[in-house]
C-alpha cells in the first residue's frame, strides 16, 4: 500500500454564517449558525473536505481525536472509526436544542466519525478519479429531488432589518414563503416545520397549503411538541393530506401509541438517531420512515447501511438537514444518488443559508427541485478560502459558541420555556 495514502493533517475551522429568525419547537434560531469545515491532508498532499456541526463540545470532541488519526491510510474507513471510538471512550454528547434527539456513545462515535469519513471519501474520489457516489456503490438516479423546507419566522432578527423572506407567522405568510421558494428554486414537495403555534393555526396553515399547492406532497415536523392525544387529533384532522407526519410526540412508546391509530406513516429525526435504537422502534412500529443524516449516522457508508437496513425491515427512508453549506450539500446528494430506496425528496435548509457559500460556485444548483449529482472526482467540490477566512472571523466575533434557540428566544420572551410536549 502506497504510504502517501496516510494522514498527514487534519484541519477543522469553525465557522458562522447568517441565519433568519427561523421558528421551532425550541425557539429561534440565532442570527448566526455555526459550523465546522474539515480539510484532511494525505502525505501526498492530496485535500478532502467534509463539513459539520460548529458547537463547543462538539469541536472539543473532534480535536480529541485527531492525534489517533494521523498517520492512518485514507482507506482504512473501519480503523478510523475504531480509532475514533477508543479516543472518545464511551462518552455520550449533547447539545443544547435537543433537536435531533438524544446522544447515545454509540451516535457520539458516529457523529464525531462523520466529516473525516466524508474526507477521506473525498480524497478516495480524487485518487481514484472517480465521483464519491462511485464508492457508494454506483448512483441510481442522476439528480436528487429536495424539498422546499418552510419556517415559521419572524420579518428579521429584533433590531435588525426585515430580510428578504419577509414574515411568516399565519397560513397566508406561509403561502407566500412557500410560493418563493418554489418559484426560486422549483421544489415538488414540501415540509412544514411546525411545534411552533397551537396545532389549530399549524393545521390550518397545511390546509392552506394544500389548496395553493394541490399536487405537491406535504409533510409537517413539529419536533415533538404534542402529546400523543394532540398528536392523534391532529392525523385525523390531516387524513388524506400528509405524505408523512414528522416527530409529532416524543420518544419511541410515545411515536408507537400514535402510528397504531394514525393514517399516514410516522417519520424521525428524534427517536431514532442511532443504530442502537433501531431494534426497539421496528419491534413496535414506532416509526415508519427513517429520515438518515450522514453528519449522525456516521458518514456515508454506514448511512448506506442504514438504508439496506430499513430496506429489510420494510422502513422507508428520508433524509434530514440541519443548517448547512455546499460541502454537507454535495455529500447528501452523493449519499442519496447511490441510495436506492431513498424514495422520499430530501429536506434541506440550503435556500436559508445559501447566501453564505463555502465553495467555489458551479455544483450547488437546483433545477426543478432537484440538485444535479455531481460526476466529477470526490465530491466534486471546492473551497473558496478566501470566504472560508470571512466565516472564521465571523466565528471569532459574532459572540456565539454553541446553538442555543431557547436563550435567544427568551431575550425577547422571557418567560418563554421550551416544552417537549407542550400541546
Ligand atoms: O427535521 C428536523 O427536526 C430538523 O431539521 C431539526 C432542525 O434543527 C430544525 O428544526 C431547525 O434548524 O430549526
Ligand atoms: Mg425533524
Amino acid at each position: 500500500m502506497s504510504t502517501g495514502t496516510r494522514i498527514q493533517r487534519i484541519t477543522i475551522t469553525p465557522i458562522a454564517f447568517r441565519d433568519p429568525p427561523l421558528l421551532n419547537s425550541a425557539g429561534v434560531h440565532e442570527p448566526w449558525a455555526l459550523r465546522s469545515i474539515i480539510e484532511v491532508v494525505t502525505e501526498d498532499g492530496v485535500l478532502g473536505l467534509g463539513e459539520s456541526y460548529g458547537d463547543t463540545g462538539h469541536l472539543a470532541r473532534m480535536e480529541s481525536v485527531l492525534p489517533g488519526l494521523i498517520g492512518l491510510d485514507v482507506y482504512a474507513l473501519n480503523q478510523i472509526h475504531a480509532k475514533v471510538a477508543e479516543a472518545l471512550g464511551g462518552v455520550a454528547g449533547s447539545d443544547k436544542h435537543g433537536l435531533t434527539g438524544d446522544f447515545t456513545s454509540g451516535g457520539t462515535v458516529d457523529r464525531v466519525f462523520s466529516p473525516f469519513e466524508v474526507a477521506c471519501l473525498d480524497i478516495q474520489g480524487h485518487l481514484l478519479g472517480r465521483p464519491v457516489h462511485d464508492l457508494l456503490g454506483g448512483k441510481v438516479r442522476d439528480s436528487v429531488p429536495y424539498s422546499a423546507y418552510l419556517f415559521y419566522k419572524w420579518a428579521g432578527h429584533p433590531g435588525a432589518e426585515a430580510d428578504e423572506w419577509g414574515e411568516a407567522i399565519d397560513p397566508a405568510g406561509m403561502v407566500e414563503q412557500t410560493r418563493k421558494m418554489v418559484r426560486e428554486y422549483g421544489f415538488g414537495s414540501i415540509k412544514l416545520k411546525g411545534g411552533v403555534f397551537p396545532p389549530e393555526q399549524e393545521i390550518a396553515a397545511i390546509q392552506a397549503l394544500r389548496e395553493a399547492f394541490p399536487n405537491h406532497p406535504l409533510r409537517i415536523d413539529p419536533n415533538c411538541a404534542w402529546s400523543v392525544p394532540t398528536s392523534l387529533r391532529v392525523a385525523k384532522e390531516l387524513d388524506g393530506v400528509l405524505e408523512y407526519l414528522e416527530d409529532p410526540t416524543p420518544g419511541i412508546n410515545g411515536m408507537s401509541e400514535v402510528a397504531k391509530q394514525a393514517s399516514m406513516p410516522l417519520a424521525t429525526n428524534m427517536c431514532v438517531v442511532s443504530y442502537d435504537q433501531l431494534p426497539e422502534a421496528i419491534a413496535k412500529d414506532a416509526v415508519q420512515v427513517i429520515l438518515s443524516d450522514h453528519h449522525y449516522w456516521g458518514g456515508l457508508t454506514r448511512s448506506r447501511h442504514l438504508g439496506v437496513i430499513c430496506d429489510t425491515f420494510g422502513v422507508g427512508l428520508s433524509m434530514h438537514s440541519n443548517s448547512h453549506l455546499g460541502i454537507s450539500l454535495a455529500a447528501m446528494t452523493h449519499l442519496a444518488a447511490a441510495t436506492p430506496n431513498l424514495s422520499y425528496a430530501c429536506d434541506t435548509h440550503y435556500p436559508w443559508n445559501a447566501q453564505d457559500e463555502v465553495i467555489e460556485p458551479g455544483v450547488v444548483s437546483f433545477v426543478d427541485g432537484a440538485m444535479a449529482v455531481p460526476t466529477t472526482p470526490g465530491l466534486g467540490v471546492t473551497l473558496d478560502r478566501d470566504q472560508l477566512a470571512r466565516l472564521h472571523e465571523n466565528y471569532r466575533t459574532c459572540g456565539l459558541k454553541v446553538r442555543d434557540d431557547t436563550g435567544y428566544m427568551q431575550k425577547f420572551q422571557p418567560d418563554y420555556e421550551r416544552k417537549r410536549p407542550r400541546w
